[in-house]
């Protein structure tokens, strides 16, 4: 790879190249070598440069053009494998009771599946099962396969951390940035092309998505809860390259949930959510029922659930406009009840 970058770097203008790699300009600038000749390849510019200039940095002109192709190859996106995730299958293992879950459920890229069961049934557990990629080897002796196929050792100890992205109920920043840093530092350490204009629409987003609007000079320490969890939202569908999301728990996030579960199912990614909440358990294409630590029933969800989905939006709203006027120190009457949402 490095010696792509070398061929590259011998034959190709360097304006080209730097329109091609712009992280490139980065090392020019750390080497003084910002202003040579755009329109000759890197190697021949280089030979205009005095050797002096760059002995100061400890390099020959060999060396410079050798550090240049080791720079554009470390951070040159590689091509990522598991951006081709299609599918998941979960294979069923056993319940609490040792049952065996009679289970074999493939979800595709793009889908999205609720998780609801009473408290303490297992939801988390299988969140846990998807994440850690399971073969058989967790407490339920669930199988999770990618692609429709297992994975062995390495494939899984390689995929373990990449594959999937988790949205749990506590975000809690610990560095002191602003919105704005915080989003720019994430789209370059993923080697986000289109830095700032990543960084707006995740800004614009998670606004939207969040009930109280915050600037991008808000320090992330500041955010509420709900903010918070909407600029991971926001984040994690523009950013990140796991193809597949799990979510813990969002009901308590203060944020427009069905907009950020549809906002990231548009992304193509395989959304799972642990849920409670009436609106997000039907908000689905399927849902998958909990009981003693088993799955047992997965339920696709039918246009007349869907037609019920109107009503409950009301509802929802009847209750967050409660919610928004006892906070505001309001009196309640019958007339807040009525109101349609
Ligand atoms: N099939 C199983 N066999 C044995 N133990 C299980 C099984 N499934 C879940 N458990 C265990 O049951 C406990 C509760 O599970 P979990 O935390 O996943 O529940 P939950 O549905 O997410 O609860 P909550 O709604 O309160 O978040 C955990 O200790 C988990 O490891």
């Amino acid at each position: 790879m490095t010696a792509d970058f070398l061929s590259i770097l011998t034959s190709r203008p360097l304006a080209e190249v730097l329109r091609e790699y712009p992280i490139g300009w980065d090392f020019l600038a750390n080497y003084r070598l910002h202003s040579l000749g755009p329109e000759l390849s890197f190697s021949q510019a280089l030979l205009e440069v005095e050797e002096e200039a760059l002995a100061e940095f400890g390099l020959d002109r060999l060396g410079a053009l050798e550090s240049f192709a080791e720079f554009l190859e470390q951070f040159t996106p590689k091509e990522n494998p598991l951006a081709e995730v299609k599918s998941i299958t979960i294979i069923g293992g056993w319940n609490k009771a040792k049952s065996p879950e009679a289970v074999s459920l493939t979800i595709s890229a793009g889908e999205i599946i609720s998780i609801v069961g009473p408290t303490g049934s297992g939801k988390s557990r299988l969140l846990n099962d998807i994440e850690c990629l399971a073969q058989g080897d967790t407490l339920t002796g669930r199988r999770i396969l990618v692609n429709g196929a297992e994975l062995d050792d390495l494939q899984r100890f390689e995929m373990e951390g990449k594959l999937v992205a988790q949205l749990s109920q506590n975000m809690n920043f610990v560095m002191d940035l602003t919105v704005c840093e915080f989003l720019e530092m994430h789209a370059k350490c993923r080697l986000t092309p289109n830095v700032g204009e990543v960084t707006a629409t995740c800004f614009q987003c998670a606004n939207e998505l969040a009930g109280e609007k915050f600037s991008e000079d808000t320090l992330v320490t500041q955010l509420s809860g709900g903010q918070s969890r909407a600029l991971m939202i926001a984040d994690t569908a523009f950013m990140s390259e796991s193809p597949i999301i799990l979510i813990d728990e969002i009901e308590n996030a203060g944020i427009n949930r069905r907009q950020a579960i549809g906002l990231l199912a548009k992304r193509e990614k395989i959304i799972l959510v642990s849920t409670h909440d009436p609106l997000l358990a039907l908000s689905a294409d399927k849902r998958i029922v909990i009981q003693n630590g088993g799955i047992a029933k997965v339920i696709e969800i039918s246009e007349a659930e869907k037609e019920s989905l109107g009503i409950i939006e009301d509802l929802d709203n009847t209750m967050q406009r409660l919610r928004t006027a006892l906070r505001a120190g309001e009196v309640i009457s019958m007339r807040d009840l009525e109101e349609p949402g």
